[in-house]
């Protein structure tokens, strides 16, 4: 599976805005890459988190379903659509949209760990389901942002055949070491591919640190990047998953019944 992370400057409480971008950089992607998946990054339609979410959230997420369905059916490629704010069941979700070559939704995932040092658990409210489910056959994980420091939560997607982790962020700095490093740790220790599609640019509060990277199952960096406006691609070879779990057999040696 060939897939293109868009890392991103996020307009703050605009969502036309970031449309207007987010068209522009998957039709870049598209014509450069040429990739099956693209992936977007965190709180995209309003940045990470606007305090006025009644005049912004997308109402049931019904612009945002739209806007990507067009955009996959129209390039014939899947999208796992990093997350947006949205409005729905009388409170605010921070919730991830999947589609697939024809424009179907095929999955939507609502942020479970909320990120409490930003107050996110007071605006919006917790999913509590895992995100998982299949685009070309593949088995996909989606975990939002903070979700990655959650081990046992990434590794329950692991025990069901998740094969590509893709991990939508608005991770800003001074943490951008842990951000890569648990990207990394999160690949080697589950023994799959990790794309980690971070936020670039600046709120009044926070500055985004960048550096989304595509890892493989042994930890190693197929795409990285730095701290500005881009599309990083890499060619995922789903056999090398095999592979790795064949060569260090950590899912054949663990010892659940003494996790206790
Ligand atoms: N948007 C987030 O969830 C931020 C997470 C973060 O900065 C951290 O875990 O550190």
């Amino acid at each position: 599976m060939k897939v293109s992370a868009i890392q991103m400057d996020v307009a703050f409480n605009d969502p036309d805005k970031n449309r207007d971008r987010i068209s522009k950089l998957i039709e870049e992607a598209v014509e450069s890459s040429k990739p099956g998946t693209i992936v977007l990054p965190e709180m995209w339609n309003v940045s990470f988190f606007p305090d006025n979410m009644s005049a912004t959230a997308d109402e049931e997420g019904h612009d945002t379903q739209s806007f990507l369905s067009k955009l996959a059916r129209k390039y014939q490629i899947n999208i796992v659509g990093g997350s947006v704010a949205v409005k729905k069941d009388g409170g605010y979700y921070n919730t991830s949209y999947s589609f697939d070559r024809e424009g179907t939704l095929v999955h939507a995932y609502d942020k479970v760990h909320l990120f409490s040092p930003a107050d996110e658990h007071t605006v919006f409210e917790s999913g509590n389901k895992l995100g998982i489910f299949e685009l070309d056959g593949v088995t996909i994980g989606v975990a939002t942002c903070y979700d990655l420091r959650f081990v046992e939560w990434i590794r329950m997607m692991a025990l069901k055949e998740v094969e590509i982790l893709f991990v939508p962020a608005a991770w800003p700095h001074p943490r951008s070491e842990v951000w890569q490093a648990l990207l990394k740790a999160r690949a080697i220790e589950n023994q799959f591919f990790v794309v980690g599609v971070n936020s670039v640019g600046k709120t009044d509060q926070l500055s985004f640190c960048g550096h989304s990277t595509i890892y493989d199952p042994l930890g190693q960096v197929l795409a990285g990047s730095g701290e500005d406006e881009l599309i990083l691609t890499a060619d995922l070879d789903l056999s090398q998953l095999r592979t790795v779990r064949d060569d260090i057999g950590v899912f054949r040696d663990r010892r659940p019944d003494l996790y206790k």
